[in-house]
């Protein structure tokens, strides 16, 4: 079952009067018509290059910003014809994990306050039951009562993302949209977030969103991965077979700039895909692909025509010419 899902969904964000632009407001969609699902149970990894829209397009899922364009179902329902109490009550049921724990929390707070926080603005309850959910959510994270006195400061790294986990757990999520999880972790405790978050699904039967630059967590941790270029989707495929399978050039390219302990992907001298992403300014978006300035592989074709997302092999999409006329996904390289 499809717990969300975006058609079409768009977000342009207005640039206001700059002096080398053409026009006094220079739109640029930051999300471009992605349509995209995340099953009940699945992990879904998402993942591009900086500045590709992974994290605006996980806003506009949880309703922390509002779309240009777009629907956005939940289990199959239009969630933009939903009236404000029934969409407060949704947004209880998708928690984000943020990016830099320590920044995200107020320094003033014990660790009590700071998981309890989202109980206090969706609902009335005891401070007796409030303490109870609390220890509660911390002992699934594995901190111990012990920790709920204590203030930001006084955590380890590790520590205090699990605090993080613990405030997105206290209203009983059914999807946790995981940003960076384990950006300012060493390899160590991203296993340990990595393994914690692996647990909660199978107890909790939790779903996730998972946004990363860590594409061997992609191969271990997610069933489907989404990989975003210029606010676009490019190509979804299972996320264990990433390494071998991937189509699309870009993708390709981000496995070879990664730098690994897995033996499979290729590690690359620049450390990021080659050549600069093109530019994208209000009306003069390119016509064709996005990633033909910077693909190895590119035809006449790509500059003109955009690639839509196709099916290429079961559970396999991409978009991209290379692939335009061959059922099992062989590039269709005499043209190039
Ligand atoms: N509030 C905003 N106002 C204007 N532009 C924005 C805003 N938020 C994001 N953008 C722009 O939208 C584009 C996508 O940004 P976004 O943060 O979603 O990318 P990302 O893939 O999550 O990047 P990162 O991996 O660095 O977090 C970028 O060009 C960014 O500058």
């Amino acid at each position: 079952m499809r717990l969300i899902e975006s058609q079409g969904l768009t977000k342009i964000y207005k640039r206001e009067g700059r002096w080398f632009s053409s026009s006094a407001n220079e739109a640029m969609p930051a999300v471009d018509r992605v349509s995209l699902h995340v099953e009940k149970g699945e992990t879904l990894g998402l993942v591009g290059e900086s500045g590709s829209g992974k994290s605006t397009l996980a806003r506009l899922l949880l309703g922390l910003e509002k779309a240009t364009e777009g629907r956005l179902l939940f289990r199959g329902e239009d969630m933009t014809r939903w009236g404000f109490r029934r969409l407060r009550n949704i947004r209880g049921r998708m928690q984000m994990v943020f990016q830099n724990s320590y920044s995200s929390f107020d320094p003033l707070f014990t660790v009590e306050k700071i998981v309890g926080e989202p109980l206090s603005n969706y609902g009335n309850i005891t401070a007796r039951e409030r303490r109870r959910i609390v220890l509660e959510s911390l002992d699934m994270v594995g901190l111990g009562a012990a920790y709920a006195g204590r203030y930001p400061h006084e955590l380890s790294g590790g520590q205090l993302q699990r605090v993080n986990i613990a405030r997105a757990l206290v209203l009983q999520p059914e999807l946790l949209v995981c940003d960076e999880p384990f950006s300012s972790l060493d390899f160590k405790l991203r296993r340990q977030i990595l393994t914690l978050l692996e647990e909660l699904k199978r107890r909790l039967g939790l779903s996730y969103l998972f946004i990363t630059h860590d594409l061997s967590a992609v191969s271990r941790f997610c069933d489907r991965v989404a990989v975003m270029y210029r606010g676009q989707i490019v190509e979804t495929l299972p996320g264990a077979r990433i390494a071998e399978e991937t189509l699309h050039p870009y993708t390709r390219s981000l496995l070879d700039a990664v730098p690994v302990q897995d033996p499979r992907l290729r590690r690359s001298k620049t450390g990021r895909p080659p050549g600069e992403p093109a530019l994208l300014r209000g009306d003069n978006i390119i016509r064709g692909c996005r990633f033909c300035s910077r693909c190895p592989a590119a035809m006449p074709v790509c500059y003109t025509v955009e690639p839509a997302l196709e099916r290429k092999r079961p559970s396999h999409q991409a978009a991209c010419h290379l692939y335009a006329h061959e059922a099992e996904g062989k590039p269709n390289l005499p043209n190039c």
